[in-house]
């Protein structure tokens, strides 16, 4: 009742709005291809994910997600949140467990509810590794893969505290896909053996590679979050991978060893996160190299494009992390949001627009295009807010503009989701000029806390945002096309009318992990033997390949 209601509001303010003068794109042509007071005393978020129902029943295949990250632990990007909830969503159809290495961090959280379960031998330089498990409290299994020397380290999954690439990654990433593989063959003396291996980005992808020519060989699902990340290594990692001489080993270009590569030319079938991104990756431009070989993957029909969902957690009106918690519609509990984000990140309170930036500092975010058209930005009365953290030279270059900008420029280089939250809840904007973004979440993140989105249209990015009605797109990554949009965006921020029309269209947007995870799951059943379950619903969940803009190939 209550989302009706304003779906008509919305609509009949729409139709009061000369939208050809005001939200009328300036340039619709896209992509041919087609020191900060940090806030004390406010609660910390805890997840609030959908309670899962753990199909063991024997009736159920048996599905083993492997992941580097998992937000319930510990989290680096977007597929710390992926690994999350859509394993829990798949739990629905199937007995998905989780494989994560054993980080500090996992092993402090699961402590005394872990039992040894199974382990893995060793394999050329790959150390023999302890397999324990334990259930969380909606349910869902995780698998932990324990190795002291390995995983229980200080910093992110990938790099030390200071940001630097542990120089072992090759063996890190080798030995949690073969363990991977091993479990799937019944090698790791565990009673549990999985049906299918879904496996993520290139840190996994070699279980594909280890499963290879086996008898009892079980089929690989890869999902490539990030084409740009491939695990590359020297040749001369072969060896003590055991990537044997004999079978053939794809190489990248300059003669490098490529995790991913051996994973997008072995699994039985590639997804990625959106539809526009499976139909990029086909092409020089977005293919990072790999393009002739994904073209190759789709041409069999085994690439397939499924949009990211996000979990409930992200709703405004039940966010602890929010000072004044909101519905579609409560204009004013939301401004007050935005007052005291002014007031903890030391911004003036003013009148104007307030953009948000919420991103990993890296090349592919574009935040150098923000950093051009800041000024532009406060010249118009707008203040921007940016957190996060990643390149030392991004991050210095955000620092300095705040330094530049003080009380109308805040910067804060660190990972904090409650304050993430706070600025979807307080912002107007969030500014998302990625150069190319296989699907994003950030942004849908925004849409449904009222902030709306200013991005770049690529990738997910294209399947998540219309133009003009939830967000604002424009059609090339460079700062012209952005300052053009950003003029787009103060125009629609002097028309109350239609900025709240946009912002309860934008939250009106329900996404959830249900419908992906129903793709998810019919795919899964293509290559899973049949136990007589009834069908999933031809409606609800149509075929993967359907809905994929590469079906024209
Ligand atoms: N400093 C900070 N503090 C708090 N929160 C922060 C933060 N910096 C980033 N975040 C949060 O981290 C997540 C980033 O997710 P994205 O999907 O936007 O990007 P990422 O590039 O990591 O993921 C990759 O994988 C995902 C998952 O498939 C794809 O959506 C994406 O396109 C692909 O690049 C979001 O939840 C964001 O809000």
């Amino acid at each position: 009742m209550h989302c009706n209601h304003w779906r008509i509001v919305a609509l009949q303010d729409f139709r009061e709005i000369d939208w050809m003068t005001i939200a009328k794109p300036v340039s619709r042509t896209y992509p041919s291809h087609r020191p900060l007071k940090r806030k004390t005393g406010l609660p910390r978020r805890r997840p609030e994910l959908p309670g899962t129902v753990a199909r063991t029943d024997r009736g159920a295949n048996r599905v083993l997600f492997v992941t580097t990250e998992m937000t319930d632990f510990v989290k680096a990007g977007g597929l710390g949140d992926v690994s999350a909830a859509l394993p829990r969503a798949l739990a629905r159809y199937h007995d998905v467990r989780v494989l994560i290495p054993g980080y500090p961090k996992v092993l402090a959280k699961l402590d005394k509810s872990l039992r040894l379960v199974g382990k893995t031998r060793s394999h050329h330089k790959l150390p023999a590794c302890e397999i324990a498990e334990a259930r969380l409290d909606d349910g869902l299994g995780v698998l932990v893969l324990c190795n002291a020397e390995l995983y229980e380290r200080e910093g992110s999954p990938y790099t030390d505290a200071r940001g630097h690439e542990w120089p072992d990654n090759d063996i890190r990433f080798a030995t949690l896909s073969h363990a991977a593989a091993e479990i799937a063959l019944k090698h790791a003396h565990m009673n549990w053996r999985p049906e299918l291996l879904h496996l993520n980005d290139w840190p996994c992808a070699l279980a594909a590679y280890y499963m290879e020519d086996k008898s009892n060989a079980v089929p690989t699902v890869l999902t490539i979050h990030n084409l740009a990340y491939q695990g590359v290594f020297p040749a001369s990692s072969a060896a003590g991978i055991g990537l044997s001489a004999r079978r053939r080993i794809e190489h990248d270009r300059h003669g490098r060893l490529s995790f991913l590569h051996e994973g997008l030319a072995k699994a039985t079938y590639l997804t990625t996160v959106s539809a526009s991104y499976a139909r990029q990756i086909t092409e020089p431009l977005y293919g990072c190299g790999l393009e002739k070989l994904l073209r190759k993957r789709a041409l069999e029909e085994r690439l397939v494009g499924i949009v990211n969902g996000i979990d409930q957690s992200w709703d405004p009106q039940n966010d602890p992390a929010l000072v004044s918690p909101f519905a579609i519609g409560e204009w004013s509990k939301r401004h007050d949001n935005t007052q005291k984000l002014r007031e903890e990140l030391g911004l003036r309170q003013q009148h104007g627009p307030l953009f948000a930036v919420i991103s990993r500092m890296v090349q592919q975010k574009g935040v150098d295009l923000i950093c051009q058209a800041a000024p532009q930005i406060i010249a118009a009365g707008g203040q921007l807010a940016l957190i996060g953290r990643g390149d030392p030279a991004i991050e210095s270059g955000i620092a300095r503009l705040a330094r530049r900008f003080p009380g109308r420029v805040a910067a804060h280089i660190g990972f904090e989701e409650g304050l993430a939250r706070r600025m979807f809840a307080g912002a107007d904007f969030l500014l998302m000029p990625s150069r190319y973004e296989p699907c994003g979440l950030s942004q849908m993140y925004a849409q449904a806390y009222g902030c709306l989105p200013i991005a770049h249209a690529t990738g997910g990015l294209i399947d998540t945002i219309e133009d003009g009605i939830t967000g604002l797109l424009f059609g090339a990554a460079c700062v012209s096309e952005l300052r053009l949009c950003l003029q787009r965006a103060f125009r629609i921020y002097a028309e109350p009318l239609l900025l709240n029309a946009m912002r309860g269209a934008a939250m009106l947007e329900k996404r959830n992990w249900d419908e992906p995870g129903r793709h998810y799951a019919t795919l899964y059943r293509r290559m899973l033997p049949s136990k007589n379950l009834p069908e999933i619903s031809a409606q609800t969940a149509p075929h993967p390949h359907k809905e994929n803009a590469y079906a024209h190939l």
